[in-house]
């Protein structure tokens, strides 16, 4: 299911399965280790081929507790180990017991004081079992230098890093404020990833990312808010047999004033071929021959000189809206202005339809948020990009300031998100790699271009503009807030994969046919 449980419900978890199956102290950890080992010999085979040099660097508490358990189960497996620990007395049962039985078996143990850097470079495998999901503020002193160490070897040594890569934050992905982090080849994890391996740097960081099974049981979330990973629902994306045009909803896109129609033109396009029945892309009247030359399949409308957007939304077919894409930002109060762009927001949502806002509609109001925020409602989705997002929710995006909260746990993104779709009262996407959705009861999405999903050609003008016409697409096809921004977010995703290097904005909408037949044969 793509749950992601943060470091207090994983610690939940753990306890409820240790209680439920009755389980010997340091079971858990004995798969943990385990797991870790496995996953080393299946990502790099041919280390099981010499004569394996490993260092196992042992944290204070039950990461640390891992890596002794890997130490041994190396050592048996005949692999030249030495164990660097933090600290002779570990914090819990379970990892002295695990200690004691590495030293049992022989293997070598020496305080982190005695480490010197070139070690590094004399073995094959560095096993990261410093810190995991307990990491409480930034590494400093010796471990800090150790890690920085690791990172400027020269040598051939590979990093795997237990849980997550040590010094960076497994709920928001953060390293602390002055601290450093591994950068680790493979991160291998149980139960279920953490949010910090898809936000902010956990990516980077992480390497590759292996979610290993250790038998904690059904990874459905308990009480409380519960992220997960955007996914798309086959089935309903598909489109039945039966059924006509107006059947399949009906989207109306609103275009800013001549010369500026590229933007909407783009958002229109995206939600024809994300499967609305019919588009309609309504601009200011000046605008209708430009647009004219450019449209087929969209259908247009002009807007000002007698007909305006109550008009055209009396049409109760029309099913969802979309606005800010080109909409205008400029002076005085015509076409394009931003009063003009605040004017057409207000009646929109006073009409209280779906709708997507986006871009300029989202910018017209960084002087005006709270009177945004009193119209909102909770079919609406807003898709700000960082800086539109800072522009509506400042003290918000504070927090997420590299600086901000020095000696404090880094916020997550997922945790500020949430925060600002409870005030906004509707559904919230901010983009970015690690695209995080909200809405207003909480409920999360995490929809990241990372590991095998990498995506950086998406960073091009105009991606932003087709992503909120997949998802007025989506809505007007009937998909609630939430299901439309994470399917549309999944979609334009895959567009990008699909297409690959060389992508500009015009290439994701043609890229869904190929993207659907694929997800459809699945
Ligand atoms: N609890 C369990 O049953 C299991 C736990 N597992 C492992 O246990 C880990 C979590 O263990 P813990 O909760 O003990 O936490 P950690 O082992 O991640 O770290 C906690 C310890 O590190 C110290 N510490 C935190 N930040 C520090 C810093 N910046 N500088 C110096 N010391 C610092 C804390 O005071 C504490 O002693 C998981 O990440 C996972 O690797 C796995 O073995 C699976 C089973
Ligand atoms: N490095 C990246 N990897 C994956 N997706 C990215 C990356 N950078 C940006 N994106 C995505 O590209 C889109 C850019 O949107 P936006 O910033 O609004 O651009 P524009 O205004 O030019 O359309 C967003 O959906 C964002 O999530
Ligand atoms: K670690």
């Amino acid at each position: 299911m793509g749950w992601l449980l943060t470091a207090d419900q994983m610690r939940k978890a753990e306890e409820e399965a240790v209680r439920r199956d009755a389980l010997a102290p340091g079971v858990l950890m004995e798969r943990a280790g385990s797991a870790v080992v496995e996953a080393i010999f299946s990502r790099w085979p041919a280390l099981a081929a010499g004569r394996l040099r490993v260092l196992v660097l042992c944290g204070p508490g039950n990461n640390g507790g891992d890596g002794y358990v890997i130490a041994r189960r190396l050592a048996d497996w005949g692999a030249n180990v030495r164990i660097l620990e933090m600290s002779d007395d570990p914090g819990s049962r379970e990892a002295a017991l695990h200690r004691e039985r590495a030293l049992a078996a022989g293997v070598p143990v020496l305080g982190i004081d005695e480490f010197g850097a070139p070690e590094v470079e004399a073995v094959d495998l560095v096993v990261d079992a410093l810190f995991g999901i307990g990491l409480s503020r930034p590494l400093e002193g010796v471990i800090a230098e150790l890690v920085r160490g690791i990172g400027q070897r020269t040598g051939a040594a590979r990093v795997v890093a237990v849980d997550m890569p040590s010094g960076l934050d497994g709920d928001s992905g953060r390293i602390p404020s002055g601290g450093v982090a591994i950068r680790a080849d493979l991160t291998v994890t149980f139960h279920t990833a953490k949010p910090g391996h898809y936000l902010a740097r956990g990516p980077e960081h992480c390497g590759a990312l292996v979610v290993a099974d250790i038998g904690i049981g059904p990874s459905a979330p308990g009480p409380g808010l519960v992220a997960r990973l955007a996914r798309p629902d086959a089935a309903r994306l598909a489109k039945g047999g039966a059924g006509h045009k107006y059947s399949h909803g009906h989207a109306l896109i609103l275009g800013g004033p001549p010369g500026a129609g590229g933007a909407a033109r783009l958002a229109a396009r995206a939600a024809l071929r994300v499967g609305a029945g019919l588009v309609t892309l309504a601009v200011p009247k000046g605008a209708l021959a430009e647009n004219a030359a450019r449209l087929d399949a969209v259908m247009l409308a002009g807007l000002g000189e007698g007909r305006d957007l109550p008009a055209l939304l009396a049409d109760a077919r029309i099913a969802s809206v979309c606005a800010g894409p080109g909409l205008g930002m400029g002076n005085g109060t015509g076409p394009g202005s931003a009063v003009a762009t605040r004017a057409l927001v207000g009646e929109i949502l006073a009409d209280g339809r779906a709708a997507v806002l986006d871009a300029d509609a989202l910018s017209a109001h960084a002087d005006h948020a709270e009177a945004l925020f009193s119209r909102l409602h909770d079919k609406v989705v807003l898709t700000p990009h960082g800086g539109e997002f800072a522009r509506l929710f400042p003290d918000l995006a504070a927090m997420l300031d590299d600086q901000a909260g020095k000696g404090r746990a880094p916020s997550s993104r997922l945790a500020v998100v949430r925060a600002a779709a409870a005030r906004a009262g509707c559904c919230v996407l901010l983009k970015g790699p690690d695209t995080v959705i909200a809405d207003a009861t909480g409920a999360s999405v995490i929809n990241a271009a990372a590991y095998e999903r990498v995506a950086p050609w998406l960073a091009t003008a105009g991606s932003g503009d087709v992503l909120s016409g997949l998802i007025a697409g989506l809505m007007a096809r009937g998909f609630a807030p939430l299901a439309a921004a994470e399917t549309g977010a999944w979609l334009h995703v895959e567009a990008a994969r699909e297409f690959g290097p060389g992508l500009i904005a015009e290439d994701l909408p043609e890229m869904l046919p190929i993207v659907f037949r694929r997800l459809f044969a699945e």
